[in-house]
């Protein structure tokens, strides 16, 4: 179990002061499941990935514990597709890329062609470079990369963000097919009705802050214990029948 208590992350500005926009997050993920981490645009979503990753700047100071079977996290157990596609190298070939990913995870070489079927995408693929890539491969691609890391929990930082509806459930089926394989999965989405397609559990944050770790039918059920997850889900799920013409 991936346990993430008390997750606070505080920048250091240049004048001296400093900003905190994450206070107080607690997270368990658990091998074989799928958990939401949702909210408004910067809420702070994207900066706990990266502090469990240990990817933030140096003036970023990280407090709270993050333990995988109660000991401290170590390099190598949790791996993120992160949300920009400019996180590939635009120079190298996608197949290049899963081969340095392991390589540095310390991993044997992949089998290339395996990796990228796993993740739907076609063996020619491999000798793309990244902007030959649509954007669901794309996005797809920054999975296999993580994924050729060997890491037991994966993070997914809006893996559906800019696709078509069709794309989108095929990249969520694929992150829902990791968890069914044994791999702890947490999503990181706008998209509340499609991620509780597969989430068991959502945990809700506004204004980095963690309002609630909802059910699935919870979201669905109409009992969502905060307004602010109330008002999320509402959000996104009005369908403007009410708008008079
Ligand atoms: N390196 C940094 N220095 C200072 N503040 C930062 C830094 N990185 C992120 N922040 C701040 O942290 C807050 C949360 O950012 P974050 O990217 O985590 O939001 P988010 O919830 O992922 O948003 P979005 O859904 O728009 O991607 C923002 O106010 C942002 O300005």
């Amino acid at each position: 179990m991936l346990r993430v208590t008390a997750l606070s992350v505080r920048f250091r500005r240049h004048d001296g002061g400093h900003s905190q926009p994450l206070s107080g997050l607690d997270l368990t993920l658990a091998r074989g499941e799928v958990v939401g981490l949702v909210g408004g645009s910067g809420a702070g979503k994207s900066l706990v990935a990266e502090a469990l990753m240990g990817l933030l700047p140096r003036n970023a100071e990280v407090s709270g514990q993050i333990t995988l079977a109660g000991q401290p996290l170590a390099r190598g157990q949790l791996a993120l597709a992160p949300q920009g596609i400019d996180a590939l190298d635009p120079l190298t070939r996608l197949g290049d890329q899963i081969r340095r990913f392991a390589r540095l995870a310390g991993q044997p070489p992949p089998d290339v062609t395996a990796c990228l079927a796993r993740l739907g995408l076609p063996a020619p693929a491999a000798r793309a470079f990244p902007h030959q890539l649509s954007g669901g491969m794309a996005k797809r691609a920054l999975i296999a990369t993580a994924l050729a890391t060997g890491a037991g929990f994966l993070i997914a930082d809006e893996p559906t963000l800019g696709l078509d509806p069709e794309t989108a459930d095929r990249i969520l089926a694929l992150l829902a097919g990791l968890a069914a394989e044994g791999h702890g999965v947490c999503v990181i989405s706008h998209d509340l009705p499609r991620l509780i397609a597969i989430a068991g559990r959502v945990t809700i944050l506004q204004e980095g802050r963690m309002v609630e770790t909802a059910q699935a039918q919870e979201f669905t059920g109409g009992q969502l214990r905060h307004p602010f997850s109330r008002a999320l889900w509402s959000a996104q799920t009005w369908t403007g029948a009410d708008l008079p013409c």
